[in-house]
């Protein structure tokens, strides 16, 4: 797996003065998908992985073997440099280190550690951050985890909505001094905050849950924005797609008669039937 190969290509994306909008995948097809379409890497985020994996929503259930194990299948399927929302690491500073032990032999390019405090602790009815200490130990621990050096950990802070600007740009500024290789903020919600943050801070800005006029590609490139997610769509369609088609059969359509079905050179596409057809003739006789 030329899992160094990807890795140099995100590091390049970061290092570059454009911001792109990665393929949220999850799973091996969806993320053979996004390469085939022409994305530059692809996002596995961490509710994707909730409700691909255990059909649950974004509560921090999942265990990071159950993670790791799916962004393996992702990565294994193609070649698409694959950034990864890891959460908080899965627990304190020694879980990060396990965290980004298990997701670097999964072979992603990038993850995200996040200074929230999960799994939302008992009695708290709005999300709440860990101390800046805490979160520069993660962020410590994780670098010290790494065996890849182009394997890329990003500080990832939601501290402009529940805290404040000020508070956000402490932490992307501390996460920067303990040596990440990206700052990852999220509910940035105006150019002003995104302009401050961009003024304070120096590395490559990832942003999560951007709407209005945070979405103009050339101003996020300007500030320094390199990846922009856009939501995580594909999973949800793929949700309608099956809810319509058993919907339908249910109700006696004919299997052949069905909308919205992946076409025969489709499937044989994302599956790499003519890899299989090849190997089959050449090694089976
Ligand atoms: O990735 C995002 O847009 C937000 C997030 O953390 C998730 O979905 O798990
Ligand atoms: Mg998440």
């Amino acid at each position: 797996m030329h899992w160094t190969d990807r890795r140099k290509r995100f590091r390049a994306l970061l290092a570059g003065d454009r911001c792109i909008h990665p393929g949220s995948v999850f799973d091996p097809i969806s993320a053979r998908i996004a390469e085939d379409l022409g994305f530059e890497i692809g996002m596995f985020a961490g509710s994707v992985a909730s409700l691909t994996v255990l059909g649950a929503p974004d509560l921090i259930v999942l265990t990071l073997s159950e993670f790791a194990g799916q962004a393996y299948r992702i990565n294994r399927a193609g070649n698409l440099p694959l950034m990864v929302d890891a959460d908080h690491g899965y627990g304190n500073a020694l879980n990060v280190r396990r965290t980004v032990e298990e997701l670097e032999t999964a072979g992603v390019s990038g993850m995200s550690l996040e200074d929230t405090d999960l799994p939302t602790p008992h009695g708290t009815t709005a999300p709440r951050l860990i101390s800046i200490a805490e979160g520069v130990g993660k962020m410590k621990a994780a670098l010290g985890a790494r065996q890849d050096p182009d394997l890329c950990i990003a500080g990832r802070t939601s501290a402009v909505s529940i805290t404040s600007l000020d508070d956000a740009i402490a932490r992307g500024r501390a996460y920067e001094e303990a040596g990440v290789d990206a700052l990852f903020f999220v509910g940035v919600r105006t150019r002003a905050e995104l302009d401050a943050i961009s003024e304070a801070t120096k590395l490559p800005i990832i942003l999560g849950g951007v709407s209005g006029d945070l979405t103009d590609l050339a101003y996020l490139g300007a500030r320094r924005v390199r990846i922009a997610l856009q939501g995580h769509q594909p999973f949800a369609a793929a949700v309608k797609a099956t809810y319509e088609t058993l919907k339908a059969l249910r109700e006696g359509t004919q299997p052949s008669k069905l909308q919205g079905v992946a076409s025969p050179e489709l499937m044989k596409k994302v599956t790499r039937d003519a890899d299989y057809a090849r190997w089959t003739k050449d090694f089976l006789g």
